[in-house]
């Protein structure tokens, strides 16, 4: 028997004389999971057991592989799962993750890494995602790269599922962490044409099922029973005490060593709306300790604790259906300095007196141009919203710092009186380009100002 290294591609010209014919589609066969002759092979799907043999004809290893109960399967055909769109339309696929029914809106994210953080951001929350790129779960899961302590979305939908895992961090599949987790995952699904669908409607609210008794139209009528407008989500991802967070990002990973501080210089509180770690990781690696409070704790407690700034995080769902939090940030603003990421930048608007609007089928990847007004630099951004603060809608002493350049929606705010600014999309990149960190350096500008401020106040009193 020839023993295949580890990702040589195994060209399948033939799959016996199976009723499923030819299998075209090259496959990977990890070097742990193949075997020959009378032996065990687990499959692509790591659900069903095949025997399988293999013979080499020119260059190309022909494996023929039997089910256990003595049928030829092919386990990458089967269809598992469905997801069915509120426009009625069905998608067929194959079911991984956790097994059952969940509803959600869908979104496509367009970045080419980082699943898992997309996975535990918490700013999910209600979506599922329809991933872009079309090889996903390759590198596994690691507890590194975690942006929250579980996943928060409903379900994945996915071109291709890994067939094996390659990464020195990794200690899990994609596939064990899904039903782990409770997350539903479905693949071998025209993402492509699900993304165009959803590029030329908007946003969809969807199921995934891999019940396969319940008719397709009793899964439509259950799209449209629900709706995440003016569903307050953040309650659900929200810190339940205020804690103290200290994790810097660890000196391997650090992309910007120039601006990094010795030592603590500012206190900060941060709004947990449904925060992600690397912000913590950025603000705390920039010099800040940093207390993080639920998000309806009052701004009254917060104002106590005379922190030198206030940061608002991302979080999930519609900004218009928290007033509670917007009442908070109505309070701190113009006291102390303020910076607001994603969610944190549309309640700023809000409390500035502007209003959000729902976008299309909003941003969400690594590659958005955004346009720094001031000096017109152009940045590639990380950005996950679907709703946007409407500039016309704002006082006259907020200025439109950022522009998206993809559709001009406002992507930054500043307001110099009131000591309060924000981006709409994420400094932090995770996953995504680091262009955006100097938006950290941004506010804690703001802040020595704001402190040295104090300073010469003192000494003239
Ligand atoms: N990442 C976020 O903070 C998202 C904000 C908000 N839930 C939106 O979709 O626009």
């Amino acid at each position: 028997m020839e023993v295949l290294a580890h990702t040589q591609r195994v060209s399948l010209a033939s799959f016996g004389n199976t009723a499923a014919g030819n299998l075209r589609r090259p496959v990977f066969v990890p070097r742990s999971q193949f075997c020959s002759g009378s032996q065990l092979f687990e499959s692509a799907v790591g659900r069903q057991v095949l025997t399988a043999s293999t013979s080499k004809r020119g260059d190309a290893y022909i494996l023929r592989c039997q089910g256990s109960n003595g049928a030829t399967a092919a386990p990458w055909a089967k269809k598992d799962a469905r997801l069915v769109l509120e426009d009625g339309s069905v998608w067929e696929g194959r079911a991984f993750g956790q097994q059952g029914t969940a509803l959600a809106e869908v979104v496509f994210n367009t970045s080419l890494t980082g699943y898992q953080e997309i996975l535990t951001d918490p700013s999910y929350k209600g979506q599922f995602v329809v991933f872009t790129h079309p090889h996903i779960g390759n590198v596994g899961i690691n507890f590194g790269d975690m942006e929250s302590e579980r996943c928060h979305l409903g379900g994945i939908i996915i071109r291709d599922l890994s067939a094996s895992v390659s990464n020195y961090r990794s200690t899990k599949t994609l596939d064990a962490y899904l039903k782990e987790q409770g997350v539903l995952g479905i693949a071998d699904v025209d993402t492509r044409a699900i993304t165009r669908r959803l590029r030329d409607t908007g946003a969809l609210n969807g199921v995934i099922t891999t019940d396969l008794s319940t008719p397709a139209e009793e899964l439509v009528q259950q799209t449209k029973s629900w709706s995440i407008l003016g569903k307050d989500l953040i309650s659900e991802v929200t810190c339940s005490e205020p804690y103290e967070w200290k994790d810097t990002t660890e000196h391997e990973w650090e992309f910007n060593p120039a601006v990094l501080t010795k030592g603590e210089l500012f206190h900060v509180v941060a709004y947990d709306f449904g925060i992600k770690h690397n912000i913590l990781r950025r603000l705390a690696s920039f010099g800040c300790r940093l207390t993080v409070v639920p998000a309806d704790y009052p701004a009254s407690k917060v104002l106590e604790m005379n922190p030198d700034g206030i940061f608002l995080s991302n979080g999930p769902g519609d900004p218009s259906a928290v007033p509670y939090a917007v009442e908070n940030v109505k309070q701190v603003i113009g006291k102390k300095p303020v910076f607001g990421i994603c969610m944190g930048h549309q309640l700023l608007g809000q409390a500035f007196g502007g209003e959000t609007f729902k976008l299309k089928f909003g941003h969400h990847g690594g590659n958005h141009p955004i346009r720094f007004g001031p000096t017109s630099r152009i940045e590639i951004s990380a950005q996950n919203h679907n709703y946007a603060v409407n500039p016309a809608t704002l006082p006259d002493d907020v200025e439109v710092t950022h522009i998206n350049l993809n559709d001009g929606t406002c992507a930054g705010l500043l307001c110099k009186p009131k000591k309060a600014m924000s981006i709409q999309y994420h400094p932090e990149a995770s996953p995504g380009p680091h262009d955006a960190d100097v938006c950290f350096e941004q506010f804690i500008d703001m802040l020595k100002a704001e402190r040295a401020g104090a300073v010469q106040a003192a000494v003239a009193a």
